[in-house]
C-alpha cells in the first residue's frame, strides 16, 4: 500500500472512532490492488462482536434530507417527484466529494476512484463482452445514466455547491458515475427500527400507551367492558432502507461467508443502541489476520460484474441465458405456420438456469436422486444478503428447462403431420370455445378474452407435450 494510502487509513480511523464506531475485533486493512481494502480479524471476542457502527453514521436518504445545508433544497426536489431515494443519495455523494470542508472527507478519500465495472471498461474491453445480455445492459446504462446526467444531475449539483459557496468547483460526468458506482457497490438494505426512522411516531405512540394507562387507572375496577386506547401509530417495527455504512461497507464478498451483519434496535447484541454490527458466523474461533468475508448474496458472475466489477472462479451461483436463437426460426421447416403458433402462445425463447442445473447435460442424469438433491436445492434460500436474496426457481425440481420454454421447443420440433394435427386441433378449439362462449339470446360474450386464450394455449401445451424431441438450443 502506498504511504498516501496509508494516511488516509490513518485519518479515516481517527474519523470512525470519532464518529462512536468500536472495532472490537476487527481491523481495516489493505488486501491487494484488485480487492482494495477488506476486514481482517486481530482478536478473539467471546461473543463474536467485531465492529459496531452507530446507524446515524449511516449515509440515508433521511440523512441526506435532514442535512443543514443540502437538506431544504433536496426536500422541495424530492417532494416534487424530481429525485427519488437512490438519486439523493447519488446527490450527496456527488456534491460532498466535491465541495471543501465535508464532514464525510476522510470516508469519501479512501473509497476506490476507480471501479471494476462495465461501466467503467475501455472500448476495448466492452468489446469483448459483446453479444451478451451484459454488454446491452452496460450500453443502456450509460446511456440513461448520461441522460440523467445532463438533464438533471449536473444543474441540481451546481446549485447544492453555489449554497455552499462552492460555486467555482466544475463538476462532470465521471463524477456522478463515481456516485453511481459506490452506491450500487456499497449500499445496503437495512432492515431499520421504525423508532428509528419515525422517532416522531414512536412520540405519538408513547402518549397513546400513557393516554391508555391513564385512562385504565381512571376507571372502577368493575367496570370490565372498558376497551384500551385505540390509536396505534405503530403498524410494524421494521422500515427498510437503503444506505452506506462506513466501516461495515469495507467487507468483501464470499459464497461462504464468516460473517453477517446485523441491526440492533435495542442495544441488547451490541451494548450500542441503534447500531449495526458485525458477527462472526464461524464455528470456531477466528484466525487473527484472517480475512472477515460476508456475502453479497448468491449472486452469478454477470450479477457480480454488473453491481461490484468483480467475478469468482467457480461461482457455484453462477447462472446462464439458455436461448433459442430468434434467427435461426427462418431456417426450419414450416417456419411461417411455427411462428404464428409460436406468436399465439407468447412464447418463451429463452431461460435463466442455475450453472450447476446443467452439469449432467441438458437432462437430469437420475431424476430419481436428483429430484431430493434439487427439493432441497430448491427449498434454500440464502440468509446472508449483501443487498437482497435470490430463491431458487420452482422448476428446477422438476426438469433442466421450465416447461414454457420446453413447450416453445417442442413447436419448433414440430414435424410436418405434427403441424397439421395441431393446426387442424386448434382451428376445432377455437370454434368450440366461441360456441361455448356466446350467449345467443342477449348477444354477449360468456367468458372475456382471457379464458377462452388460456383454453387455447392449454390445449396447444397438452397437444404439444406428447413430442420429446427438441432442437439444441444456445447458451450464451
Ligand atoms: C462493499 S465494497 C468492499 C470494500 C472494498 N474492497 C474497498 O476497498 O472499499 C465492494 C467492493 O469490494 C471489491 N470486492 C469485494 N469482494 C471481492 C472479491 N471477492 N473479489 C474481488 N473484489 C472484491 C469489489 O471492488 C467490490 O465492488
Amino acid at each position: 500500500m502506498a504511504s498516501s494510502e496509508e494516511a488516509k487509513l490513518e485519518t479515516f480511523m481517527q474519523w470512525l472512532q470519532a464518529n462512536g464506531v468500536e472495532l472490537r475485533g476487527c481491523k481495516i486493512k489493505w488486501c491487494d490492488s484488485k480487492r482494495g481494502f477488506g476486514i481482517f480479524s486481530d482478536k478473539d471476542v467471546s461473543d463474536g462482536v467485531m465492529l459496531v457502527v452507530p446507524l446515524d453514521l449511516a449515509i440515508t436518504p433521511m440523512r441526506v434530507l435532514q442535512d443543514p445545508l443540502l437538506g431544504p433544497a433536496c426536500r422541495a426536489m424530492f417532494e416534487e417527484g424530481d429525485v427519488d431515494d437512490r438519486l439523493l443519495m447519488m446527490l450527496l455523494l456527488t456534491v460532498e466529494r466535491l465541495r471543501k470542508n465535508s464532514l464525510w472527507k476522510p470516508y469519501l478519500d479512501i473509497l476506490p476512484t476507480t471501479f471494476g465495472n462495465p461501466l467503467w471498461f475501455s472500448d476495448d474491453e466492452l468489446q469483448e463482452l459483446r453479444g451478451t445480455t451484459l454488454y446491452r445492459a452496460t450500453e443502456l446504462q450509460k446511456k440513461s445514466l448520461l441522460s440523467l446526467y445532463e438533464s438533471k444531475v449536473k444543474d441540481i449539483v451546481k446549485k447544492l455547491l453555489t449554497l455552499d459557496g462552492n460555486s467555482e468547483i466544475e463538476v462532470c460526468f465521471e463524477d456522478f458515475l463515481w456516485a453511481n458506482s459506490v452506491f450500487w457497490s456499497r449500499a445496503l438494505n437495512i432492515p431499520m427500527p421504525r423508532s428509528y426512522v419515525f422517532p416522531e411516531m414512536q412520540d405519538a405512540h408513547d402518549i397513546c400507551i400513557r393516554e391508555a394507562d391513564e385512562k385504565r387507572s381512571h376507571v372502577k375496577k368493575s367496570d370490565n367492558q372498558t376497551k384500551e386506547g385505540t390509536c396505534n401509530p405503530m403498524t410494524g417495527d421494521t422500515v427498510w432502507v437503503e444506505g452506506l455504512v462506513p466501516g461495515i461497507d469495507f467487507c468483501n464478498h464470499d459464497p461462504k461467508p464468516i460473517a453477517t451483519w446485523e441491526v440492533d434496535g435495542t442495544g441488547l447484541a451490541s451494548g450500542v443502541p441503534f447500531s449495526m454490527y458485525l458477527i462472526s458466523a464461524a464455528q470456531s474461533p477466528l484466525q487473527i489476520d484472517q480475512e472477515i468475508y460476508i456475502s453479497y448474496g448468491n449472486k452469478g458472475n454477470e450479477e457480480l460484474l454488473y453491481l461490484y466489477g468483480f467475478v469468482i472462479d467457480d461461482n457455484t451461483d453462477d447462472y446462464l441465458m439458455v436461448h433459442y436463437p430468434a434467427e435461426a426460426i427462418n431456417t426450419i421447416s414450416f417456419s411461417e405456420s411455427k411462428t404464428q403458433l409460436l406468436e399465439v402462445q407468447k412464447a418463451e425463447m429463452r431461460c435463466l438456469l442455475p450453472k450447476t442445473s446443467l452439469d449432467n447435460g441438458f437432462f437430469p442424469l437420475n431424476t430419481q436422486n436428483s429430484e431430493e438433491n434439487n427439493k432441497s436445492k430448491a427449498d434454500k434460500v440464502c440468509n446472508y444478503s449483501w443487498s437482497g436474496q435470490r430463491k431458487m426457481p420452482s422448476y428446477v425440481n422438476k426438469l433442466v428447462f421450465p416447461e414454457k420454454f420446453m413447450t416453445t421447443l417442442r413447436t419448433i420440433a414440430m414435424q410436418e403431420d405434427e403441424v397439421f394435427k395441431v393446426s387442424s386441433m386448434l382451428e376445432e378449439v377455437q370454434y368450440t370455445t366461441f360456441y361455448f362462449s356466446y350467449f345467443p339470446w342477449n348477444d354477449r360474450l360468456l367468458a372475456p378474452a382471457f379464458v377462452t386464450e388460456t383454453i387455447f394455449y392449454l390445449s396447444l401445451v397438452s397437444f404439444l407435450s406428447r413430442f420429446s424431441t427438441f432442437p439444441t438450443p444456445s447458451i450464451s
